[in-house]
């Protein structure tokens, strides 16, 4: 019978579950201390029905992968490079929450709220999607980790398109609630995700 758990899947499956659940736990305990309770869903677990194909998916790949090709995943090197991307990326992200407190919405604003504030320091000083650029390099990162080459590109794709298309929407909304001041921020800061201006 062929093994499918040997010491490496173990321990790279063991990585992403914890992953997964130390990412999505965390943005929950943070949107309920910023937002309080009764305003935070469980939306705020960031867990859509795309999101579920695309880890199933990644999942069958990495099963199929360790059958059929089990060196593939022995490229400790590369998995090692992922799992520091996906801590880097937990990084940026939850900096990016931390400094823009009630300001972090799941939920892009299209009304102003009167507490609302533009956040420009911190983490924002040195991009102005850092949300997003963590969860960028969170996501690929488990790909490179998993050493999923197909998922790998698959979510750098999906990922890259999803904010390329949100970001110049956020933004729309951002313009009209802090006009002048945000287009300064925007022409002197970039978004910190790649090829988005
Ligand atoms: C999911 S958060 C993402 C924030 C940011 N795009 C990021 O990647 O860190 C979306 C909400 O953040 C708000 N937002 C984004 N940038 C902001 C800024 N520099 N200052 C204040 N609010 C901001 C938007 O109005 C939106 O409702």
């Amino acid at each position: 019978m062929v093994e499918v758990f040997t010491p490496t899947a173990s321990r790279q499956l063991s990585q992403m579950f914890l992953a997964i659940v130390f990412f999505h736990g965390s943005e929950y305990l943070l949107a309920v201390a910023f937002h309080g309770r009764p305003n935070v869903t469980l939306a705020s677990l960031l867990i859509s029905k795309h999101y579920l194909f695309a880890m199933i998916f990644s999942l069958l790949e990495y099963v199929v992968e360790v059958l059929l090709l089990p060196e593939l995943k022995e490229h400790w090197w590369i998995s090692y490079l992922g799992l520091a991307l996906v801590i880097i990326g937990e990084i940026v992200r939850k900096l990016a929450i931390i400094t823009a407190g009630i300001a972090f919405t799941h939920l892009i604003r299209t009304h102003r709220d009167e507490r609302h504030e533009l956040v420009t320091h911190g983490i924002y000083r040195y991009m102005r999607h850092p949300g997003y650029s963590g969860f960028f390099i969170w996501s690929v990162g488990t790909q490179i980790m998993l050493c999923n080459p197909f998922s790998t590109i698959g979510f750098a794709i999906v990922v890259w398109r999803f904010f390329y298309q949100r970001i110049p929407y956020e933004e729309f909304f951002l313009r009209g609630f802090f006009g002048a001041r945000y287009d300064e921020y925007a022409k002197r800061v970039s978004s910190g995700v790649p090829f988005v201006s």
